[in-house]
């Protein structure tokens, strides 16, 4: 029933607003410390971005193996973009013995989702201490809980959302040929993110579809051919990057 995708090559004209990615506007909203900020009173921020600097944001979603961290990759050097992966991140804060390392090895082990408090804080922290203002944010939101804490702790919505819409067996296909070393590269914990992907991040993707944000992308071919249809987007895009 929600699966009116936005395709590419039918960019609306609606589609049109950086502006339509704040948040509307409530008469009073808190801001990721708690504290009270009044549109007639002198907010500095939005969530944790000020009103002049709120940035580009196109989160970029897809089963496990779908391609999102090489579209990524390509989108970063192509539209001058910084590529967070909320994955990558995770797997940092193990590697650098963080007190939260053991609970997200054992977390990213299942294939299960990591408590948003966490995942947020992450990319809170990159995304202000790096001086640009397009983000890619790969990975994430994962679950409905995930995009309601980004949503209420940054007052913003993303700009669009990238979906990589790509056959189990594909998917599958290329996690098994990954050989990064991944915990999660393998057939029991792929069964689980499978299933994780459906139940959790699928309602996530229906949500932006149903406002208008989805680019769905057939992830199926070449690197290259799937990176045209990317291309298509961002060109099409290009009045609303700043
Ligand atoms: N279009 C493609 N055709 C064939 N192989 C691909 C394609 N895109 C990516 N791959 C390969 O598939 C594997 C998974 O790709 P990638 O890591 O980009 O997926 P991902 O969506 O980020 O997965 P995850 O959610 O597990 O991080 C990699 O080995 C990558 O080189
Ligand atoms: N928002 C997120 C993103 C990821 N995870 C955990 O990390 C695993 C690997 O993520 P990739 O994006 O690199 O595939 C994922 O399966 C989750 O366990 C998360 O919890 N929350
Ligand atoms: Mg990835």
């Amino acid at each position: 029933m929600w699966r009116i995708w936005r395709r590419v090559g039918s960019l609306s004209p609606l589609f049109s607003s950086p502006k339509s990615s704040i948040l509307r506007q409530a008469p009073y909203r808190l801001n990721f410390l708690g504290i009270l900020s009044t549109e007639n009173g002198t907010p500095a921020t939005i969530g944790f971005f000020s009103k002049e600097k709120t940035p580009f944001i196109a989160f970029v979603l897809g089963g496990p193996g779908s391609g999102k961290g090489t579209q990524c990759a390509k989108i970063a050097e192509a539209f001058g973009f910084t590529h967070l992966s909320a994955g990558d991140l995770l797997r940092k804060e193990i590697s650098s013995n963080s007190e939260n390392g053991a609970m997200i090895l054992a977390t990213i082990t299942e294939g299960k989702i990591v408590p948003s408090g966490v995942t947020i804080k992450l990319i809170r922290r990159e995304m202000e201490s790096i001086e640009n203002n397009k983000f890619l944010i790969d990975g994430f939101p994962r679950s409905e809980e995930n995009r309601i804490a980004f949503e209420r702790i940054t007052g913003v919505e993303p700009n669009i959302v990238l979906f990589f819409d790509c056959p189990e067996d594909e998917m599958v296909k290329r996690v098994l040929g990954r050989k990064q070393g991944r915990v999660d590269d393998n057939i029991d914990t792929i069964k689980k993110r499978l299933k994780v992907f459906a139940a959790l991040n699928l309602p996530v993707i229906n949500h932006y579809t149903r406002r208008g944000k989805v680019y769905k992308i057939n992830a199926v071919g070449t690197i290259d051919e799937v990176f045209e249809k990317v291309r298509q987007v961002f060109d099409d895009c290009k009045q609303m990057i700043k």
